[in-house]
């Protein structure tokens, strides 16, 4: 057995997921298809059933006044998207668009491939239906610029608190018999647990000897610090958008859903007014559909920009090159941002007991996660660390490593080699506000194309310095009383780029940062506040179509954005409602 094994034995299990998909065994959980006909009308229409879509028809459909449409590229998740712990499967599969970046020449030579591939979400319930369920909401400082960009307070961290709590349902009782109860909501639809094993106690003590604060709940008042993590896990089911808010009102019946259906073009009266879309079913028919009050785009940050610059939203000179008619030149697409991880492993205590089985209804391992900042005059983290505890299991260790991070083969074998008969920690280090910046362009007008995506990886250059920074004050653990007592190491990956440096010097790390990192999957930015949409989320010089998802957000969070992209669906159901409904009244 060694790496690339482990590797062929994850594609053999997703291989048998998809037969066992093809049984549609979770479709009774989902709306049916919507039968739709050429130039029906709706009031709204929905571009994209995803972590936001789906909750804003869920929102929109609340008022029974309004006809609402979901127009999904992918089809119903299937069960590996229910059971937590299969989620490394769901990465890379017909569940995903396979979206690649353009190759760029600052980093990734640590990887498979020169370019990146920015897993996205292709089926109900979008991003939270394949990803790794962390739900983090950041820091308040984190939406200082989005108040300031869109020139409106109501962005500011206070005022979205009550739709992170609105949309949330806190299960876990040790935080509703605490403190922090009072930052958290029981009657949301989105099921969170917070995750307490008892391995995890060791570590919290390691990081609080190296001076960090021990928090309860980083999503209270303090979100610096080590703690638990929070997750979008309920009564053993995950919480997708497509189960917590389609699924449960399959039976409104002012609520459609074409599913296996792509948007190709946005169409506009001749006063700018968006009137419906173009679209493809599943079966190749190319329809078109009508709003009558407006149309949403929920598509995604890389997708979203696509489709406006399809319709003639976007830079002007790049739209002319690609001979698309300019109606509103905006900076679509710019502004891309990711934050970026690698991975950074520790043999801990010698082990040769088999693993104990794991459960199906939650992350395969013990988590702590850190969210920490150098700089004393931040307020939010800089970085943070998700440190997985895995028990003597050589072969968990290489499956993220091969498999979902992807990197290469001598990496993989050198940590399989490396994790015998040794529990490990398996870190991903994440930078939190890289300030390089990348750009999704189109690669032609055919709407079947996939866009070009430009990371900008490491364009600036103190990304590269801070990073390195980072992970020079990461791996102080290795000195704390525990890990001592463990004898515990980092694992020298042995990467071949880094061999003139010593290990462990601050040029060793600079050159692993290099070689390792890679995307988090958290693209952000492309469709951005304040330059592509208003603060109500419209698109600017157009009238009736708006942008919710995570490519409004026009800076990054110090922390997953799952959470943050549901609290932005939220507040657009509020907006359109005001405005639509009758005086905030919906019928
Ligand atoms: C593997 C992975 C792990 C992650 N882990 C975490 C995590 O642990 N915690 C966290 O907070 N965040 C995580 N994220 C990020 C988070 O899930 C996303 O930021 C979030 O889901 C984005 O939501 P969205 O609504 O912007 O887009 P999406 O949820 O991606 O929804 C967009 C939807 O639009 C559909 N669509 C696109 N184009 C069209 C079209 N033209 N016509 C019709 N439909 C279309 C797509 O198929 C998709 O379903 C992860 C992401 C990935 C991919």
């Amino acid at each position: 057995m060694d790496s690339a094994v482990v590797f062929e034995n994850a594609i053999r299990i997703q291989q048998a997921l998809s037969v066992i998909g093809t049984l549609m065994l979770t479709a009774y959980l989902f709306p049916r298809q919507a039968t739709v006909k050429d130039f029906e009308e709706y009031d709204f229409i929905i571009v994209g059933g995803g972590s936001a879509g789906s909750v804003i028809a869920d929102r929109l459909s609340e008022c029974s006044q309004f006809k609402v449409l979901v127009i999904e590229a992918g089809g119903d998740p299937p069960m590996e998207s229910l059971v937590p712990v299969l989620y490394p499967y769901l990465s890379n599969s017909q569940y995903d668009w396979n979206i690649t970046s353009v190759i760029e020449p600052n980093a990734g030579n640590g990887r498979k491939t020169k370019e990146f591939n920015l897993v996205c979400a292709r089926v109900l319930g979008g991003g939270s239906s394949i990803n790794y369920m962390m739900y983090v909401r950041g820091c308040p400082g984190d939406y200082y610029p989005w108040a300031r960009l869109s020139n409106d307070s109501n962005w500011a961290y206070d005022n979205n608190l009550p739709y992170f709590i609105k949309s949330e349902r806190m299960v876990s009782k040790e935080i509703l018999q605490s403190p922090y109860r009072l930052y958290h909501g029981t009657k949301g639809f989105l099921g969170i647990t917070r995750e307490n094993r008892p391995e995890t106690k060791k570590y919290l003590q390691a990081f609080e000897e190296l001076g960090y604060d021990i928090v309860f709940d980083v999503n209270g008042k303090q979100s610096l610090g080590y703690t638990l993590p929070l997750n979008t896990i309920a009564e053993g089911i995950r919480q997708t958008t497509a189960y917590t808010n389609l699924g449960a009102n399959k039976h409104r019946n002012n609520l459609y859903l074409l599913k296996r259906t792509v948007v190709t073009q946005i169409l506009f009266d001749e006063n700018n007014n968006a009137i419906g879309v173009k679209a493809l079913t599943h079966d190749n028919k190319s329809i078109t559909l009508k709003a009558k009050r407006e149309v949403i785009v929920s598509s995604g940050s890389i997708n979203t920009p696509k489709l406006l610059m399809l319709s003639g939203i976007g830079p002007r000179e790049h739209l002319e090159s690609q001979n698309i008619k300019v109606r509103s030149a905006l900076p679509v697409g710019l502004n891309y941002q990711d934050h970026w991880l690698l991975q950074l492993s520790f043999k801990m205590e010698k082990s040769e007991l088999p693993a104990n089985p794991i459960k199906s209804y939650q992350i395969p391992f013990p988590v702590v996660t850190g969210y920490v900042k150098l700089n004393k005059t931040k307020s939010c983290a800089e970085y943070q660390t998700v440190n997985t505890i895995v028990p003597n299991d050589p072969e968990g260790p290489p499956l993220s490593c091969t498999f979902n991070f992807k990197y290469k083969d001598n990496i993989c074998q050198n940590l399989y080699e490396a994790s015998k008969g040794r529990n490990t920690m398996e870190t991903a280090l994440i930078l939190l506000h890289p300030k390089s910046r990348g750009q999704i362009t189109l690669r032609s007008s055919n709407p079947l194309d996939p866009p070009n995506v430009f990371t900008g990886i490491f364009s600036d250059k103190r990304d590269l310095e801070d990073y390195t920074s980072y992970v020079e004050d990461f791996v102080k653990v290795v000195n704390t009383t525990y890990f001592k007592s463990v004898q515990s190491e980092i694992i020298d990956l042995k990467l071949p780029e880094c061999t003139d440096w010593t290990f462990g010097s601050r040029e060793y790390w600079r050159c692993y940062v290099q070689t390792m990192a890679t995307t988090s999957l958290h693209f952000i930015g492309t469709a951005s506040l304040g330059s592509v949409v208003d603060s109500r989320l419209r698109v600017l010089n157009v009238n009736r179509l708006r942008v919710a998802d995570a490519s409004v957000m026009p800076s990054h969070t110090s922390g997953n954005p799952n959470a943050v992209v549901i609290m932005i669906a939220e507040k657009l159901a509020d907006f359109v409602e005001q405005e639509h409904g009758h005086h905030g009244q919906c019928s």
